[in-house]
């Protein structure tokens, strides 16, 4: 269907889907699409798994804060398992900030990821045993006694330990590089050497505000209270201990102790010979996580798969429901404003993630998330309730005449699927359902994955690989034969409307025909999506399959280029691209064009006297004041103006720059790439190639490629014969000499002119089609566009949308 600038929508919803196809396919720059998916995929990674909500105000510290040991920290690691455990008579620790080693010059990244319990470096400890965690004694010494009493106040042989520590303390500092700060007050000479602290920095720590005050000064002052509450859930499964609070390195070695054995931890090891690479399998560590039904879990499955598992023993408080998930909108606006509330300003059904669509049984769609948005609705991906198959459903607007719309791309898909292509070789978006919700006409399709605009701005709108764009368009006329065989025309071909079936394969699927009508009743003229928009369209004469045609040469172009060929800002500026690129169209289509007159002039007769052309573009001066608008100048975003130019001068890929070789094969390729568009970008849709004859071309059968090549069918170059103009002779009064004329605007192809005038470039004659064929088709254009002409008000509404 029809957009304007809705790039931006499809896009950006669809950034979560990876296109992942070999990089040696891909593109011209072929790294950039594999770096830049990876970095997509990392950011990703970091905003939603690997960096939880809990460590999110960690992850917001600026680098800089990390070189430096923080007294009072601003930023909390809170550990959703608990194993600091968090009781009342513990709430008022001030625990040590963060970890940072001012010998190293570790990077954020690295530091996060150390910190992170989901990466599990070699080194790292077992996890402790929550279970165990209170039936030990409550210190590093198996002989202390409990240092609390009942009241939460502790006992002086505790303050007198506590001192002692102390002591031992700045005796370890004086031996150590590192300050006791960072440890907070308390800590054990032996477990001051490095490698022991960067293990023991594996386990997650919990970091509180210093607006708790800290149970040593406390202690210090001899008047502990019951600690306050911490800012934090209580996320602990276990019953409150009256356990004095320790520290995390304390805690470790509290269990080594207790437990009278030393665990054994992986040790990095230096690899010398073949015999170092035995692998070591280390008995299951006592303290690993556990699961429900008593099973040990991996720390990673703990902290993924099983996560609200995991809740549920660190709190038996904890309960999850789905349905209690808050819900996020997917639909912007998400004011209700329409249909009793449920649509927005834009009669669009306001959607959230977990919304169920359709009431019957098998029908139920749950919504997961929105896919891309377009000018007649919005597509989410969704599961079938029933049979969790994961699939994309397109909620039409509510508005009638996008619902009248979309009936007709149900009835087209309907026929495309079950009788002209059952088998589903022929590249159509399959439909599979279609039921309505709210007032809301809902087509359910298989789930697709990125469109071919998204490809190329992944590949940082670099061009593809000559042998992807092959396969591409092979595919595509594959699906353009089939439409034309059946007298369809798709109407809005345009990459965006070409999405990869997988992010793995190159295979295409067609989709969006909201737009498409058949051929004999061409309906509406203000159609296509303007970059891809046939010069026929613009100038309003009758047309048939061939603008999909056209639509095809300039998606090819683009395939190649990266960005559009052309790129017109409004009509006007669309034709003069397509002018300034490919030459003029011939006089005849001029002649008949209902909107010829309002971009183009007649020449006066002394110019035209010695030109070939009857007409001229308006200058931009002459356009604007005419109709009082305001038009900018055109934007140039090629170098060079002809078309065979600006493929033969696009940069070479990196992989061949250095090889002579290579580059040869290149040129060829391009050379053979640039006769294909000739023939597919004939401003004449009556020589305009077929998909049929295009797919003979060697740029599609990868034949050697001389340099000249005509399709089947058609005539040779020369002279053209008179019926040549076909029905736009009704209405032409020219003269012998305007269709000599125009036979020469046709006929004279110079292969290798370099960017000579308009006529030198002129590819139109490019390969000729059946003439007595084309005869035909413009006297059907003429009968069927003039029984159906006058749009219905409807749809004049609809067209205006897009520009
Ligand atoms: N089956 C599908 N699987 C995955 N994504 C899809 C599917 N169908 C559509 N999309 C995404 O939704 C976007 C819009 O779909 P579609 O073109 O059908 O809507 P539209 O309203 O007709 O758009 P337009 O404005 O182009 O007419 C597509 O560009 C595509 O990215």
């Amino acid at each position: 269907m029809k957009t304007s600038n809705n790039n931006n929508n499809s896009s950006s919803s669809n950034s979560n889907k990876n296109a992942s196809l070999s990089p040696t396919l891909l593109t011209h720059s072929d790294a950039s699409i594999t770096s830049s998916r990876d970095s997509q995929d990392t950011s990703h990674l970091g905003g939603g798994i690997w960096n939880p909500s809990y460590m999110s105000q960690a992850s917001q510290r600026p680098p800089q804060q990390h070189s430096q040991p923080q007294q009072n920290p601003q930023f909390s690691f809170v550990n959703p398992w608990g194993e600091e455990k968090i009781t009342n008579s513990q709430q008022n620790l001030v625990y040590p900030p963060q970890y940072d080693d001012p010998n190293t010059n570790e990077s954020l990244d690295a530091y996060r990821r150390r910190k992170s319990s989901l990466v599990v470096p070699p080194t790292r400890a077992a996890a402790p045993n929550p279970f165990e965690y209170d039936s030990y004694p409550a210190y590093t010494n198996s002989n202390t006694s409990l240092p609390a009493n009942a009241n939460g106040q502790f006992s002086s042989a505790y303050q007198q330990q506590q001192q002692q520590q102390q002591q031992q303390q700045q005796q370890a500092y004086q031996q150590s590089a590192i300050h006791p700060s960072q440890f907070g007050s308390r800590f054990v000479p032996s477990l001051y050497d490095r490698q022991e602290f960067q293990r023991r920095q594996s386990l997650a720590t919990t970091n509180y505000s210093s607006n708790f005050p800290s149970i040593n000064s406390n202690a210090n002052q001899g008047t502990s209270s019951i600690p306050a509450m911490s800012p934090y859930r209580r996320l602990s499964a276990y019953p409150p201990s009256t356990s004095p609070p320790l520290q995390p390195p304390f805690k470790q070695l509290r269990r080594d102790e207790v437990q009278g054995q030393k665990l054994s931890i992986p040790q990095m090891q230096p690899c010398n010979s073949k015999n170092d690479l035995q692998p070591v399998i280390n008995a299951t560590p006592k303290f690993r996580r556990a699961s429900l039904n008593s099973k040990t879990i991996s720390p990673l499955v703990s902290i993924t798969k099983s996560l609200i598992t995991t809740y549920s023993l660190c709190s038996p408080d904890f309960t999850y429901q789905t349905s209690k998930n808050p819900k996020r909108v997917l639909t912007k606006p998400s004011e209700g404003k329409c249909n009793n509330g449920y649509d927005n300003v834009n009669s669009d059904y306001i959607l959230y993630v977990n919304d169920v669509l359709g009431v019957e049984q098998n029908r139920k769609y749950l919504v997961l998330d929105i896919l891309g948005q377009g000018t007649f609705g919005q597509v989410v991906k969704c599961q079938n309730l029933l049979t969790k198959e994961i699939l994309a459903v397109k909620v039409v607007k509510s508005r009638t005449e996008y619902l009248t719309q979309s009936i007709t791309e149900a009835k087209i898909l309907e026929l495309l699927n079950k009788k002209i292509d059952p088998a589903n070789e022929h590249h159509f978006l399959r439909m599979h359902d279609s039921f309505v919700h709210k007032n809301h006409l809902c087509l359910v399709f298989e789930l697709l994955s990125n469109n071919l605009y998204e490809l190329l701005k992944q590949n940082k709108f670099h061009g593809l690989s000559m042998q992807l764009i092959r396969t591409f368009t092979t595919q595509i006329l594959d699906s353009l034969c089939v439409l034309k065989e059946s007298k369809l025309i798709h109407c809005d071909l345009k990459p965006e409307n070409i999405l990869l079936f997988a992010p793995d394969k190159p295979e295409l699927k067609i989709i969006d025909f909201g737009s498409s009508c058949e051929e004999t009743r061409t309906v509406y003229t203000y159609i296509q999506s303007r970059f891809y928009r046939a010069p026929e369209i613009i100038l309003g004469i009758p047309y048939s399959t061939s603008i999909d045609m056209w639509s095809l040469g300039c998606i090819v172009a683009e395939l190649f280029l990266g960005i559009p060929i052309f790129p017109g800002a409004s009509e006007y500026n669309q034709l003069t691209r397509i002018i300034d690129t490919l030459g003029y169209p011939p006089s005849w289509m001029i002649d008949m064009g209902k909107n010829s007159g309002k971009f183009m002039t007649k020449l006066a007769p002394e110019d035209s006297d010695n030109s070939p052309q009857k007409h001229r573009m308006k200058t931009i001066e002459e356009f604007c004041r005419e109709y009082n608008i305001v038009e900018k100048p055109s934007k140039q975003y090629f170098k060079w103006k002809k078309l065979p130019d600006i493929i033969r001068n696009y940069r070479y890929p990196k992989s061949i720059q250095n090889t002579q070789e290579l580059i040869d094969q290149e040129m060829q390729n391009r050379e053979c790439l640039i006769h294909f568009l000739g023939g597919v970008l004939n401003l004449n849709p009556l020589e305009r190639w077929t998909p049929q004859q295009a797919m003979l071309h060697p740029f599609i059968t990868k034949q050697v490629f001389t340099g000249e090549w005509f399709p089947p069918g058609s005539s040779l170059p020369g002279p053209p014969r008179k019926h040549d103009n076909a029905k736009g002779q009704q209405n032409d009064n020219r003269s012998t000499k305007d269709s000599n004329n125009d036979a020469n605007h046709n006929y004279v192809y110079n292969y290798n002119a370099g960017g000579g005038g308009a006529d030198s470039v002129d590819i139109s004659s490019i390969g000729k089609r059946n003439v007595n064929l084309s005869n035909n088709f413009s006297n059907d254009f003429i009968e069927s566009h003039s029984v159906q002409e006058g749009p219905s008000s409807e749809f004049n509404k609809l067209h205006i949308v897009e520009e």
